[in-house]
């Protein structure tokens, strides 16, 4: 199901329509939020982009920005598993992994200071306030997470941050936000995901968790029809979660 948020169908400068849909009551104050981390704490998609496409020039594979769109949100080994088989190439698929990690780590590292999205800092205050437990569940490596997170500052609001690359299988299997709902200690059918990515939000739902889709700033490419509702704005988002009627 999904769902479009405050959409305005506009011709130019006239408003033709406008569709405000709300949050089902069940799903509202929730009892846990988990977020994914690139493209929903963060804008940091095109940096992830641009690493591997270093890599692709590297080892002289050419992949189009669509087929590269569509590894969005998936773990760097699922990937060049899916590169190498596709072209059915000698490489090493751990070694490829291994070099990407070795590319990436130290390029987020020598990133000065991240911004986190707009809006999202006051959604994390007033989730704080609430007391609803949060976590972070991304597709990166374990020490590009900890990169980022401590570069956004936002350590502080969660309380387990998580690498798909240390708990199983990554997304768009529900391995990791199976596992921060364990370590949160709520059902899943009582998480709330927000999710950027098309293996992403495949995640969530597998995972039995509704799933909010971000349609912030690099999420043009991805399909986010399998998630239950569409946000572009976290201000909005907080509205809606709590919505008392
Ligand atoms: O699950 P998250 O936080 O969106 O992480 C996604 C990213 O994880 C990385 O490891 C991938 O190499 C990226 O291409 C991918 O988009």
């Amino acid at each position: 199901m999904i769902v479009q948020i405050d959409s305005l169908l506009t011709i130019p400068g006239i408003v033709i329509a406008k569709d405000t849909m709300q949050i089902p009551v069940e799903k509202r104050f929730p009892k846990a939020i988990i977020f994914d981390m690139d493209g929903v704490l963060v804008d940091s998609e095109p940096y992830h982009i641009e690493v591997e496409k270093r890599m692709f020039q590297k080892v002289g594979v050419d992949v189009s920005d669509e087929e590269h769109a569509s590894y969005m949100g998936t773990a760097t080994d699922v990937m060049w598993r899916q590169i190498i088989e596709k072209r059915q190439l000698s490489h090493d698929e751990e070694e490829m992994t291994r070099l990407t990690n070795q590319e990436g780590i130290p390029f987020f590292s020598a990133l000065e200071k991240l911004e986190p999205m707009p809006g999202l800092r006051k959604l994390l205050d007033f989730l704080e306030n609430k007391k609803v437990p949060m976590a972070v569940a991304s597709s990166s490596n374990p020490e590009t997470v900890q990169i980022i997170i401590d570069k956004l500052g936002l350590r502080k609001y969660f309380r387990h941050t998580i690498s798909s690359g240390s708990v199983g299988k990554s997304k768009p299997a529900p391995d990791v936000f199976l596992h921060a709902a364990k370590l949160l200690g709520v059902e899943p059918e009582n998480c709330l995901v927000i999710e950027d990515s098309k293996n992403g939000i495949k995640a969530a739902k597998s995972a039995g968790m509704f799933c909010v889709a971000y349609g912030g700033a690099s999420s043009e490419s991805q399909d986010q029809g399998e998630a239950d509702i569409v946000v572009d704005d976290f201000e909005k988002l907080t509205r809606l979660l709590f919505a008392e009627d």
